[in-house]
């Protein structure tokens, strides 16, 4: 049987007891080339945590068919290594084997040819025994960029990808992220740019804690549905009495389908 692709079903999640995202219903197709656009704080990263596995529903549930679960990539919004650790480059690139090498393991030929190649793709030739401290936030972002290829996954999530980025990196980067929805892979990327979203992205999702709208990105980022975004975020109150949560036995989490 086909996969429905991934499922949101009555999504909540959040921090303590504040949910950030609220009751969301959707269904992201297999292979989708998918935005995720809202204002400020509209809970855009939240649901990218929640996807990745590192946050856990508060109620509701997410459902990802099995294979994206062990074949999952996720380019956080801030880099998750510390620059004080001493690793340079090639080494960097080569932690995004981890996922199908195992942690620490010496490379094989194949490792070894996968990540010459993600160097090059993202143009560090000559620097791979630069240390991390030593590059510029365009040229670290670079070096991220060249970790998710390497780890060859069905499901890329990118939180605001574009960090730091020039114009013309930025192109190279999205002429990427289209190459990997011709390959069949699911791209989800949170963005800002809607100009760049009307252009390069067919589905948008956009959210100000709950669901806005949900579909082909032209008849989301309508006028009207801007400003409703607008209005949900402006109207939120930061604080607001927590929610109650339900006892722990109605919970959901995310499983596979
Ligand atoms: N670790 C955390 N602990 C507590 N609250 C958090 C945490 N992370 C995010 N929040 C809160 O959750 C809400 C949604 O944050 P989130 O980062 O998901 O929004 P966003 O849409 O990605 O925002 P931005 O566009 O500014 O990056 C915000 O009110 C934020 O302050």
């Amino acid at each position: 049987m086909n996969s429905p692709g991934i499922v949101l079903h009555d999504l909540t999640a959040g921090y303590g007891r504040h949910p950030a995202i609220h009751h969301l219903h959707a269904t992201i197709p297999c292979g989708a080339l998918l935005a995720v656009a809202g204002p400020n704080g509209a809970g855009k990263s939240t649901l990218l945590k929640v996807l990745a596995g590192e946050l856990k529903p508060m109620t509701g549930r997410v459902g990802l068919p099995p294979e994206y679960r062990q074949q999952l990539a996720y380019l956080t919004q801030q880099p998750t290594w510390s620059l004080d650790f001493p690793v340079d480059v090639h080494d960097a690139v080569a932690m995004g084997c981890w996922p199908w090498l195992g942690p620490w393991r010496a490379l094989n030929e194949a490792a070894h040819r996968r990540v010459a190649e993600a160097i090059a793709a993202v143009k560090l030739q000559g620097f791979e025994h630069r240390p991390l401290q030593s590059l510029s936030g365009g040229q670290l972002q670079r070096v991220r960029f060249a970790q998710i290829i390497v780890q060859d996954a069905r499901l890329i999530l990118l939180d605001e990808p574009f960090n730091a980025l020039d114009e013309s990196t930025e192109e190279e980067f999205l002429a990427l992220i289209r190459r990997w929805h011709d390959e069949g892979r699911t791209v989800i990327a949170v963005l800002h740019d809607l100009e760049r979203v009307r252009r390069y992205f067919p589905l948008t999702l956009l959210l100000a804690r709950e669901l806005v709208a949900f579909g082909p990105t032209e008849a989301v980022l309508s006028a009207e549905h801007l400003e409703r975004a607008r209005h949900h975020a402006e109207a939120f109150d930061e604080h607001a009495a927590p929610c109650p949560l339900p006892a722990d036995e109605e919970k959901d989490e995310v499983v596979h389908q």
